[in-house]
């Protein structure tokens, strides 16, 4: 079985999805972590952005693991975790940038299309381009203030730029954001997270506890 929950920045996916996943008692598994470690490495090596080839490059001959645990996903470098590294402002800004390369989203892809089932996956495309075929979709939705306001508890700027820098991220990420047209939309603005995740268990085909 494959979950999916997509939506725009700070919606709730990765929250809603590893609640859903501990009730399920599978793995979720987040896209945007990979796409946050190609932003990570390729800062590092010093790369511009969007050079796709030095950065596949980059990608390729680095030893990289993604754990997908329900309780949080954690991404190695070898012996390195580079969880911490993957949401400062520095890769939030840089990001969309590597995300619209192709050959970016071909090594994303590669690898989620790999993981065995069950389990939820959660991000911009996963029930539109890379589980069509899930067995439920859903995609989430809350106001730009009510984003700011969330993500404002995990980052050290003020709401208003946080929710200037996620309307422009939104905008560069319109390509592949759009709702599955059987995906189920829910906005998480009036909701608690215990009240998002009951919504999507309570509209799951068959619940597995
Ligand atoms: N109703 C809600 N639904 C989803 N997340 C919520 C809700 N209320 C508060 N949050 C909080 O919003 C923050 C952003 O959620 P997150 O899962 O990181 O979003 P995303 O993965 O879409 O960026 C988290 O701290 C989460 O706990
Ligand atoms: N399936 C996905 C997931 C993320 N992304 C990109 O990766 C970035 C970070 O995704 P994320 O899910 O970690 O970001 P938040 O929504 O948590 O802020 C997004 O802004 C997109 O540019 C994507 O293009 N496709």
């Amino acid at each position: 079985m494959i979950v999916t929950i997509d939506g725009v920045a700070a919606s709730g996916k990765s929250s809603v999805a590893s609640g859903v996943a501990r009730a399920l008692g599978v793995p979720y598994v987040s896209s945007g972590l990979l796409y946050r470690t190609a932003t990570l490495l390729g800062l590092e090596a010093g790369l511009h952005l969007s050079d796709a080839a030095s950065l596949l490059a980059c990608l390729e001959k680095r030893p990289l693991r993604l754990e997908a645990l329900a309780e949080g996903n954690r991404v190695w470098l070898g012996d390195r975790e580079l969880t911490g590294d993957l949401h400062s402002s520095r890769v939030d800004q840089g990001v969309s940038v590597v995300a619209a390369l192709p050959e970016v989203r071909a090594w994303v892809d590669a690898q989620l299309r790999a993981l065995p089932e069950p389990f939820v996956a959660e991000g911009r495309d996963m029930g539109t381009n890379v589980f069509p075929h899930a067995d439920a979709k859903f995609y989430l939705t809350a106001s730009p203030r009510v984003r700011a306001e969330r993500r404002a508890q995990e980052r050290p700027e003020d709401v208003p730029a946080i929710e200037a820098a996620l309307v422009e991220r939104d905008r560069r990420d319109t390509v592949q954001s759009a709702p599955a047209p059987d995906a189920r939309v829910i906005d998480t603005g009036p909701l608690t997270l215990d009240g998002v995740v009951g919504t999507v268990l309570a509209a799951l085909p068959t619940r597995r506890a």
